[in-house]
């Protein structure tokens, strides 16, 4: 995902997102660096100034106040310094925080298609594992753009020093011949090149160092994270437990962790040793950088507190590059990790949404057919359906059956339009889907899928799908989905959030009660055409047979389609259709399919035994929630 643009185009992103996600974080950090980085500079003209006056002997009076306008300054800047500090601080905290609630925004929003795309997932992944070895965009603001400003500082004060040095004219003198001539400032400029390209290489050397330890540490990391979030996760108790997993885990996170340190320590040995030559040469440099501006002193040619400036503010220079070279190592590596927010971020938001309005209609006579439909998954080469020809007529009842991976959910996403047919169309009412209004179009169906989820909020908001509830038509949908008793016993009743580890009085629910209110939620949307996609997987078999009972009766004439591996399903519909390897393999109904030595009498025959009256009864008489599937 764009990881071959070049590096400044990623940087002009991040500081794009960087504006996006808060506006203020690098007009602050500037500041910031600015004030914390300008002390060095003070203290050391201050004390330069005050040579070049005691060298003049000025009077005492031009000296106290040189040093009271030094600490006014001072204690000036120390202010101001803490009130952006506490600024970046808060802006630091913010970066974080909104990053996370834009990321999550959008994703949300994004097209299916798009959110479904390997690419944006390996994208996302990278972006996790370098943040999990070297922190997210707050620390690369905190470190690569602060060097960056430290760096444009310390630029600005070196150009002013070697201004000052040119001006420092040699009268008479043995050196003159040194200091008269642009060539001084060859000479100054030589200095001052070596440390620098050391530092250059150092940056190098490091950075393929760094490269490799991430590489180690960040999978070692992900291993650890691995063992401690499964060790973490409650859900994971009665496994870690009944298969006395626990030893295994802890020794497996513990190596995890020792690895990931040793590879830390080799690295950062190796990260130290390619750093540490570019800041001895520093310390040569201005020792040579002393001897020469102090002889152009000596000779006349400048005073001696210029000597303390000049060379001070020229290893400020030196020290700010090495640091700005040395972060710019971390800073090509973090810049990648966090093209991911980019992408994303700059992703339209939906590129499926047509513009035609539904039609609104109470006789619900909405006809949706598939035309000569066939499927790829993006990053897939399989045909996941295959001409698909199917008309849903008003009102019908459509079961739709076959095995594992035969196509039956990639129909309802195709339908629901999370996906676009990759050959053929679908229609409502003779009009391709895809140009209808998405939430318009989407407001049709009431779908409930076999990977449902449920929200952290309230039962009753989590059957409407929203903060407004109406409440009669809440017990309906609970009485259809067969949990009316059990959200009545409740202590807060509709009220009860769900779950407890959000809030204290909230509850958790087994997979089949989720599951049910899965139901009663599509069964309160009241669209017109209604799709059950396995939601009763995890239903003892009699309350499937109930509820798809219930479900059908109430459904009266919109159209409703089931999807289901046990057969209660097909009781109900007047139409079944048989999908085999993404293709319709078999259409028609009960009887008819029966009559067909295919795959449906196969399948019915395999769970016929449980489908009697006389077992439901004797089922219900029993008591036994654990029976096989029944239907009549
Ligand atoms: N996101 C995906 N990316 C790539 N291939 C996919 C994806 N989802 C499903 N498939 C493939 O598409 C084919 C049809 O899958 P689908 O989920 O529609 O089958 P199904 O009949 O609903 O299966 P099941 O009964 O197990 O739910 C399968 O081969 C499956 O592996």
């Amino acid at each position: 995902m764009d990881q071959n643009k070049s590096f400044w185009t990623k940087l002009r992103g991040i500081v794009w997102l960087i504006h996006q996600v808060d506006a203020g974080m690098l007009p602050v950090q500037f500041c910031y660096v600015l004030l914390v980085g300008i002390l060095p500079y003070l203290n050391t003209g201050f004390l330069g100034v005050l040579l070049i006056l005691l060298q003049r002997r000025a009077r005492p009076a031009q000296i106290v106040t040189l040093l009271l306008v030094f600490l006014a300054v001072r204690l000036g800047l120390t202010v101001l310094q803490r009130v952006v500090e506490k600024l970046q601080a808060d802006h630091h905290q913010l970066l974080g925080q909104r990053l996370a609630a834009l990321t999550a925004e959008k994703l949300v929003r994004l097209d299916y298609q798009d959110f479904e795309s390997k690419d944006l997932r390996a994208a996302y992944d990278t972006a996790r594992r370098g943040a999990s070895f070297s922190g997210d965009l707050g620390a690369l603001v905190q470190t690569g753009f602060y060097q960056v400003f430290n760096l444009l500082i310390a630029a600005g004060f070196a150009i002013g020093i070697l201004v000052t040095l040119l001006r420092g004219h040699v009268a008479e003198s043995k050196f003159a011949w040194l200091f008269n001539t642009p060539w001084y400032l060859v000479v100054i400029l030589a200095v001052l090149a070596l440390p620098l390209l050391l530092s250059v290489w150092g940056m190098r050397r490091g950075s393929v160092k760094q490269r490799e330890m991430i590489q180690k540490v960040v999978a070692h990391n992900v291993s650890w994270q691995y063992y401690n979030d499964f060790a973490e996760n409650f859900k994971n108790g009665e496994l870690t437990r009944l298969y006395d997993a626990s030893g295994m885990m802890s020794r497996a996170e513990e190596q995890a962790l020792d690895a990931g340190n040793q590879a830390t320590w080799h690295g950062m040995m190796g990260m130290f040793g390619a750093t540490a030559v570019p800041s001895g040469v520093i310390q040569l440099a201005v020792g040579g950088l002393f001897v020469l501006v102090g002889l152009q002193a000596y000779a006349g040619g400048l005073a001696v507190g210029t000597v303390l400036i000049a060379v001070g503010y020229l290893q400020q220079f030196m020290l700010a590059f090495d640091g700005f070279i040395g972060g710019l190592g971390y800073a090509v590596n973090e810049v990648n990790y966090l093209q991911y927010y980019v992408t994303l971020l700059k992703m339209p938001t939906s590129h499926t949404g047509g513009t035609l309005p539904v039609e609104k209609r109470t006789d619900n006579d909405f006809a949706i057919a598939f035309h000569d439909v066939s499927f790829k998954y993006p990053d897939s080469d399989e045909w996941a359906l295959r001409h698909i020809n199917l008309t849903l007529h008003i009102g019908e009842r459509l079961a739709i059956v076959g095995k594992n991976g035969s196509g039956k959910t990639t129909l309802v996403k195709l339908l629901c339009r999370l996906f676009t047919p990759t050959e053929g169309e679908i229609t409502l009412n003779d009009i391709d889907i895809q140009k209808y209004d998405l939430a318009e179009y989407q407001s049709l169906l009431g779908v409930v899928f076999q990977d449902f989820r449920l929200f952290a909020y309230s039962i009753g908001e989590n059957v409407a799908a929203s903060t407004q509830v109406d409440e009669a038509r809440v017990w309906q949908a609970l009485d259809v989905a067969d949990i009316t008793a059990r959200v009545k016993a409740m202590p807060k009743g509709l009220a009860t959030p769900i779950t407890k580890s959000l809030f204290d009085d909230g509850i958790d629910i087994s997979g089949g009660e989720a599951q049910k209110i899965a139901i009663a939620r599509a069964w309160y949307k009241d669209a017109p055409i209604m799709i059950l996609d396995e939601p009763t997987a995890a239903l003892d078999p009699i309350s499937e047979y109930e509820i798809y009972q219930r479900f059908d009766a109430l459904v009266g004439d919109k159209t409703a389609i089931y999807i289901s591996h046990r057969m209660s399903s097909t009781r109900f519909s007047q139409r079944i259709v048989v999908f085999d390897q993404g293709r319709i393999v078999q259409d028609g109904n009960h009887e008819t399919l029966m009559k067909q030595a295919g795959r449906y009498r196969q399948l019915f025959n395999a769970q016929a035994q449980y489908y009697t009256d006389a077992k439901i009864k004797e089922e219900r008489q029993k008591g036994l929630q654990s029976a096989a599937p029944v239907v009549q």
